[in-house]
């Protein structure tokens, strides 16, 4: 990956095929955002937390009980890579790149294509924060922002 900055941008997901790897911590808690714009997402994970089964049971997701597979993400627009296993991990990511899907992949920044940015919502305002990879920061600000849009509205109230 270069060192250039990424690009922060406003994907439309509603319909479209998302392909989520691995049904663990990582993936628990990105799916409701996922969800929340609509996306159509299919999840490979021979095994998931008992949320994510929920999300599979109510027919909000689409789970495939098996381990990652070459082929897995033709359909997709966007990929999330979230297993423990790193070499599924990395072929899913080669995969990614020959189909020019952008691909997170959330055991190595540094081979990623995309990357999750920490978010909220406040009102319709929408707020993404990327800290050059420092979760902990981007969470911070977030925070910070969130508050701050609070705030603004209890002033305005
Ligand atoms: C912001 C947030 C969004 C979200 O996930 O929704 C997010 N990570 C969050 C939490 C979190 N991340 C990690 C922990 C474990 C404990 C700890 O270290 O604190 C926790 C806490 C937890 O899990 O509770 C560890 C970690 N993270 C990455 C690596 C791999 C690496 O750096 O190479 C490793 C080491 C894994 C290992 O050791 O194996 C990589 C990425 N994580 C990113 C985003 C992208 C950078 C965005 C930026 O520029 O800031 C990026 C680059 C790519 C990506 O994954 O998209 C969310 C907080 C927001 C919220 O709370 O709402
Ligand atoms: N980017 C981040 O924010 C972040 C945060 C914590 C951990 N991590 C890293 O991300 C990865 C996932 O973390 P986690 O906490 O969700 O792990 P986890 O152990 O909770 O979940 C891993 C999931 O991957 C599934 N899996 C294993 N092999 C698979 C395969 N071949 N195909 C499909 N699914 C498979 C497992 O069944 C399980 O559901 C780890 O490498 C971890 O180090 C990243």
């Amino acid at each position: 990956m270069s060192t250039a900055e990424p690009y922060l941008s406003g994907l439309q997901l509603a319909g479209r095929r998302v392909v989520v790897l691995g049904g663990g911590s990582v993936a628990q808690r990105r799916l409701p955002r996922l969800l929340e714009a609509g996306a159509d997402i299919r999840l490979v994970s021979p095994a998931v937390t008992p949320a994510i089964a929920e999300l599979a049971r109510t027919r909000q997701i689409v789970w495939h009980r098996r381990r990652y597979a070459i082929g897995d993400l033709a359909e997709a627009w966007y990929v999330l890579v979230a297993t423990d296993d790193e070499t599924s991990n990395r072929a899913a990511s080669v995969e990614a790149e020959a189909n020019r899907t952008f691909c997170v992949r959330a055991d190595r920044a540094d081979q990623a294509t995309a990357w999750t940015p920490a978010t909220g919502q406040v009102d319709g305002v929408q707020v993404g924060v990327l800290a050059g990879g420092d979760p902990r920061r981007s969470r911070q600000v977030r925070d910070l922002l969130v508050d701050r849009l609070h705030r603004l509205r209890r002033l305005a109230a």
